[in-house]
């Protein structure tokens, strides 16, 4: 994925691998040819002017550091950047309660692999406990009526369909009331394609959010087609207000260009990608693991690798024996978290996590150390049924567990969010050989990588919303703060 990206920004940052310090003039080059690469990826151009003043205005100001390598600086601050030229995003679905029908609405061209996105999201939903229906809500091509059925028949999930009537309002409306009957409760509706974007199909769209106002609305973009999938995700948010986008067919050789501009151009977050042909092949976007490919820093495997060898193998069998039960609690969560503590120095670990590397200033020690003593207050305050059931924690529970470890509500909120992420992966892998467990073990990583498990502090975690220019001049101040610390502990 993003090759030739990767490479030229490599050669990019190998130009100031050399330079004993930073000057304007190498760090000119350097970024001249960031700002290529950049524009041969298919970034837009405004895009990358703007990225480019971002980079080049840190870069400079990051000069009085001085000693630090070049080229690690340049690259923490194009990971940084990248990270919030694609993020924040927001990957929940914001589905409502079992029992409640939450409808998602599919947009897009034709080919641009909606149906097959449909499906996908349905494999999804149903491996997560819910009941999802999909509906062919396009009417303009009889065969994409069969194709969802073919999908539906696949992936044993109920298909709604109605040939009778050439108004999608209708059968959309029908759906939600076939969704109650059958207890279903997500309603994914495949809308219809064009070739381009046109009035009568965005009167169409229209017609279904203003009559039958489904939950979220997505568009599925085609990755291959660069600019275009950018653009057309300006047309269609103007006309729906998107919730998010899902971008196909990254597998293939996408330059990268449409998954970099996707959000700054148009606000609206790429939420999923498509990374191949079958039904399992969708994931969920995290700006910092995508920046972390493209910088190609960092040794994914070898993390992965580490883990396995230093695993405590009582606890393990231990584990495992009550992994096979289905059962994985809150304990046995932290317990995890110590252990990969354990891997060794806090930094070392995350360092091995792509593009994290060069960005060991931003790490302080303590504050890792401080979160998981935090994780360990918060699940310590909870009683050994909450540890348990995480579910039974209520509001009122919250507060009283917020409270004991002196921490905000939300805290208690976050972690069993991230609980919940994890347990069932945890779970699935009971029993398992050793290639697919090593697969988990990569997946449980990777669902890390984004946010090592609640370690960092809740100011670094993506919040969903931008920063401002005050607070990012804040961050930056307090980064430079640390590394000068950090040089300071160096130099004793
Ligand atoms: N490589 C790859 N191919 C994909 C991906 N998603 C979809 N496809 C393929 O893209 C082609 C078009 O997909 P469809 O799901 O039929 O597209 P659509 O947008 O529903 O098209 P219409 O129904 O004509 O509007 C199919 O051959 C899919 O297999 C992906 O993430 N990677």
């Amino acid at each position: 994925m993003f090759d030739a990206l990767q490479e030229n920004l490599g050669a990019a940052f190998k130009t100031l691998r050399g330079q004993g310090k930073l000057t304007e003039g190498n760090m000119r080059d350097g970024l001249k040819l960031v700002e290529k690469a950049l524009l041969e990826a298919d970034v837009s151009y405004e895009v990358v002017r703007t990225f480019m003043k971002r980079v080049g205005e840190q870069a400079l100001g990051e000069k009085v550091l001085g000693s630090l390598r070049p080229n690690e600086q340049v690259i923490g601050i194009v990971y940084q950047e990248l990270v919030n030229l694609m993020g924040p995003v927001d990957h929940s679905l914001h589905l409502k309660g079992k029992g409640d029908v939450t409808v998602l609405m599919m947009c897009g061209l034709q080919g641009s692999g909606k149906t097959t996105t449909c499906g996908k999201l349905g494999k999804m939903l149903k491996a997560n406990g819910r009941r999802p229906l999909l509906v062919a809500a396009d009417l303009q091509r009889p065969a994409a009526i069969d194709q969802l059925h073919v999908l539906g028949e696949q992936l044993d999930i109920p298909v709604f369909s109605d040939r009778t009537t050439q108004d999608p309002v209708k059968v959309t409306a029908n759906a939600v009331e076939r969704a109650k009957k059958l207890e279903a409760d997500v309603v994914i509706l495949d809308t219809a394609g064009r070739l381009h974007i046109d009035s009568e199909l965005m009167d169409q769209l229209k017609r279904i959010d203003q009559r039958c106002h489904p939950d979220q609305i997505y568009l599925v973009v085609d990755g291959m087609t660069g600019q275009d999938a950018v653009n057309s995700a300006k047309a269609f948010n103007e006309a729906l207000e998107l919730d998010g986008v899902i971008m196909t067919k990254l597998d293939g050789d996408a330059r990268g260009g449409a998954a970099i501009s996707v959000k700054e151009v148009t606000g609206v977050p790429l939420k999923f990608m498509g990374t191949g042909e079958h039904l399992e092949n969708l994931e969920p976007f995290h700006p910092e693991r995508m920046a972390g490919r493209i910088l190609g820093q960092g040794d994914m495997m070898s993390l992965v690798e580490k883990a396995q060898q230093e695993f405590d193998q009582d606890e393990a069998k231990r584990l495992e024996e009550q992994l096979a039960k289905g059962e994985f609690t809150l304990d046995d969560f932290l317990k995890q978290m110590q252990q990969i503590k354990r891997l060794g120095p806090m930094k070392k670990v995350l360092g091995m996590i792509p593009g994290m590397g060069s960005m060991l200033g931003d790490l302080d020690e303590l504050d890792a150390e401080g979160d998981l003593r935090r994780l360990q207050g918060i699940i310590h305050s909870m009683t050994l049924n909450e540890r348990r059931k995480p579910k039974t924690i209520d509001q009122s529970r919250r507060r009283r567990i917020a409270a004991g470890a002196g921490v905000e509500p939300s805290a208690v909120n976050d972690l069993v969010k991230q609980f919940d992420t994890i347990a069932p992966i945890m779970t699935a892998m009971a029993g398992k050989g050793m290639g697919d467990r090593m697969k988990m073990m990569k997946q449980v990583q990777s669902e890390m990588a984004g946010n090592p498990a609640g370690m960092l502090s809740k100011k670094k975690q993506s919040t969903g919303k931008r920063l401002s220019t005050k607070d990012k001049a804040q961050a930056l101040k307090e980064r430079q703060k640390r590394l000068k610390q950090l040089k300071k502990q160096k130099k004793k």
